[in-house]
């Protein structure tokens, strides 16, 4: 997969992208991720890049030409069609469904919004989808976009050394992840759970399941409802919500 991101500071996004499983996967060549600066393509010995918003209003929006230069450069840079996802407060909210049919694609090309944003027509005509991270504000897009190549990165085939982690992923099955335990067994924090310690891999799978429904079901039961729950994991989360102290 190629990846390449739009920046007022790309040395940013290729920082990020120079640690663990995105650098482990760019190093095998499952990822590449590229940075454009709008900087090099703004006229003016100034260079400019944003200017202040008509209507008035406090703070500036990003012009439309540097960007469209950068963005028409990094399409340029590859023959593959290039999925354009600006990141941003207003975009649909980001989950792993969405990130595992991003993964599933060939290129993506992120823009990443500065000052107020960007101006509207840039982003009528050149973006496919808006996404968002969260409901909260950043002083910038890079951070969502590493958040969005990490995600994408460690779905990549090949790119985690233990395939199963990925797809033990907590939302993987749409449900929080389980409880984790490693030595020593006796500490002063406690002990660990015995049926972990049983060597019982259907005992371990299913109190697993189990720890992750209930921990679904008290932190965020809005997720429960979206988790093609079986019958008898219904039957037994409303039977340990009963009981639960919650
Ligand atoms: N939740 C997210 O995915 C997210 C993404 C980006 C982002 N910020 C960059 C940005 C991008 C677009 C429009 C405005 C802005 N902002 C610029 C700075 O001022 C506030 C508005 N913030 C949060």
């Amino acid at each position: 997969m190629r990846v390449d991101v739009v920046s007022l500071f790309p040395e940013f996004v290729a920082q990020m992208a120079s640690h663990g499983v995105v650098a482990r996967a760019q190093e095998r060549g499952l990822l590449g991720v590229h940075g454009w600066n709008p900087r090099d393509y703004a006229e003016g010995n100034y260079r400019r890049v944003d200017d202040r918003p008509f209507g008035g209003g406090p703070g500036m929006v990003m012009l439309i030409d540097p960007l469209r230069a950068a963005l028409e450069a990094a399409r340029a840079a590859d023959a593959a069609e290039a999925r354009v996802i600006y990141l941003t407060p207003q975009g649909t909210p980001l989950t792993q469904d969405k990130v595992k049919e991003l993964a599933g694609r060939s290129r993506l090309l992120l823009l990443c919004g500065r000052y107020e944003g960007v101006d509207e027509r840039l982003v009528e005509a050149e973006v496919d989808e808006e996404l968002s991270i969260g409901d909260y504000v950043l002083s910038g897009g890079e951070l969502a976009a590493a958040v969005l190549i990490d995600a994408v990165a460690r779905l990549q085939p090949g790119a985690l050394n233990d395939a199963e982690s990925a797809a033990q992923d907590s939302f993987e099955h749409g449900l929080l992840d389980c409880p984790h335990y490693t030595r020593p067994v006796e500490h002063a924090l406690g002990t660990v759970p015995d049926v972990l310690l049983s060597g019982n891999h259907a005992l371990i799978d299913a109190w697993r399941r189990r720890q992750a429904l209930l921990r679904t079901w008290l932190r965020r039961p809005d997720l429960v409802d979206k988790a093609a729950l079986g019958p008898e994991e219904r039957q037994w989360l409303e039977q340990a919500a009963a009981t639960s102290p919650e």
